[in-house]
């Protein structure tokens, strides 16, 4: 029998879900502090881990770390609420299965658990037939995405969709142009715009797609293991590394390598992978032989490299090299006429998935989801339209069954907030057109919104580092950290 342990401050929320999952055939256990959670997962193990993100003492980050340093295989699935999604879509990079947002329904957090649990078992199976890895400084590798973990899209059954807009009609045209060539290429835009898709389909159409493509978050590695990732190292090369190891670089070789968030990239691999650019040849951490590799790169990075350059953060020589061409994705905001395109989409697949029928949007729905912002983008209206779909009776999605936020948005845009900030609601009789709130008149707390939200942004695009942060932000970490306190920013 499955063991299921859930961490959630709610009491309420725990003995539902005991009850809920033991009636479906799970073992379960509930603690409500994440240290009592930890004290448990060192006595035995759990096939899986529902974990609330917003713990009295730890970060929901923090425990998914701890956890999978434990338990490298053990499934953990966040609760969330909605304003934490970005947060929680770190937490899905770095490793956990997914995240569910509140109010939680039995049916999407079963739905999420077998998913998982499916998942878990596939990866085990495979791993049996693996090579052997190890990180320095644990005895098995924990990262999230081991090589080649985001292997080829496509073959699992994912379409890649162009949408209707002038940016989406000019990214296919680049993707035909650039495919066939050996370029390097750098896809720039925000979480969530399909950075990963568009690397994946130039791979798919380029003279290498029946070779391996070999995506890495160099975002969700850590400095250590990121070189024995990309390179791959020798046995005895560092505490831990047990046997050799072939890096990424070697399993994509004459296939593609996706970079992403080539920002994060350390001092030192950045070295590494100029050798890679220049010479084509790698070498494994810990040896002397140099192994030749025919590579095509593609980078995404969803923060300004050149500023990067400029500060001295990332090699200039290095960007030169892969920015042969350059993409940039549009948010979905800026290309509202694709989100419906995109939303049929995700409907069909959640059909598929969830072994539904709904047949479309009501038009209110439909509405709601062109008004909305969509920070998290193309994944964001996925996770959207998967739980509408879940949620949904009859044959329609209606408005009811979307997010609370998205039905009545509530909050400020990183454009208004470098403006100074405004609150934005929507009026439902005038669909689209915003409503400034009372409380945008009022000076403290348009300072305030905008400094919480200048935090934030900074915060995203520091990879949630918060030295990194407050050197950016020109604070010292105290104040940083007493200004995460005041705003209610958890990390
Ligand atoms: N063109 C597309 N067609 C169909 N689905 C897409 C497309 N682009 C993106 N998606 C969906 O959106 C999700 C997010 O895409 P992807 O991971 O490529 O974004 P990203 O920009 O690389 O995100 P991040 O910067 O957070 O890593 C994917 O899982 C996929 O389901």
């Amino acid at each position: 029998m499955e063991k299921i342990l859930i961490i959630d401050d709610n009491n309420d929320i725990c003995l539902l879900l005991e009850r809920f999952l033991s009636k479906q055939g799970y073992k379960t256990a509930s603690v409500q502090r994440g240290d009592d959670g930890l004290v448990l997962l060192r006595k035995e193990a759990f096939e899986l881990v529902i974990c609330d993100f917003k713990l009295p003492d730890i970060d929901g980050l923090e425990m998914l770390r701890r956890i999978k340093v434990m338990h490298p295989t053990t499934a953990v699935i966040i609760i969330t609420g909605y304003s934490d999604v970005r947060m929680a879509v770190q937490t899905v990079k770095h490793g956990a299965y997914d995240y569910v947002t509140k109010p939680l329904y039995p049916d999407e957090i079963l739905y999420t658990i077998k998913a998982a649990l499916e998942r878990r078992a596939q990866s085990l199976n495979q791993s049996k037939g693996a090579p052997a890895t190890a990180a320095p400084g644990t005895t098995k590798v924990s990262t999230t995405k081991p090589s080649p973990a985001k292997t080829a899209l496509t073959p699992d059954g994912k379409r890649f969709i162009f949408g209707r807009s002038r940016a989406a009609e000019q990214l296919q045209k680049h993707i035909d142009l650039i495919a066939p060539t050996d370029m390097s290429v750098i896809i720039t835009g925000e979480t969530g715009t399909g950075k990963e898709f568009v690397a994946n389909a130039i791979h798919l159409k380029s003279k290498r797609a029946d070779k391996q493509f070999v995506a890495i978050d160099c975002g969700a590695l850590g400095k250590e293991l990121a070189g024995s990732e990309l390179f791959g190292h020798v046995k005895g090369s560092f505490t831990g590394a047990m046997s050799d190891k072939a890096g990424s670089f070697e399993f994509a070789n004459g296939g593609t390598i996706f970079l992403d968030e080539i920002g994060n990239l350390s001092y030192d691999n950045q070295i590494k992978l100029l050798r890679v650019l220049q010479e084509r040849k790698i070498r494994r951490i810990g040896s002397n032989q140099d192994i030749p590799v025919d590579v095509r790169i593609i980078v995404a990075t969803n923060e300004d490299l050149r500023e990067a350059v400029r500060q001295g953060k990332f090699r200039e020589d290095i960007y030169h090299r892969i920015a042969e061409f350059e993409m940039h994705l549009s948010p979905l905001r800026e290309r509202k006429s694709d989100i419906m395109i995109f939303a049929e989409h995700f409907l069909e697949l959640a059909n598929q998935q969830l072994e539904k029928d709904i047949q479309g949007f009501e038009e209110e729905a439909k509405d709601k989801l062109k008004e909305y912002y969509w920070h998290g983008n193309l994944r964001e209206l996925q996770n959207v339209v998967k739980r509408a779909v879940l949620l949904t009776q009859g044959d329609y999605i209606e408005a009811d069954v979307l997010p609370h936020e998205i039905i009545s948005p509530q909050y400020f845009t990183p454009e208004e907030t470098n403006a100074g900030h405004v609150q934005v609601n929507y009026d439902p009789a005038r669909p689209g057109i915003p409503v400034f709130s009372q409380s945008a008149a009022n000076l403290k707390s348009v300072s305030e919104n905008a400094e919480r939200a200048a935090i934030l942004k900074v915060l995203e695009k520091t990879g949630y580092n918060k030295t990194k942060a407050a050197e950016v932000l020109n604070i010292d970490r105290k104040t940083l950290y007493n200004k995460l306190k005041a705003y209610d920013i958890h990390l």
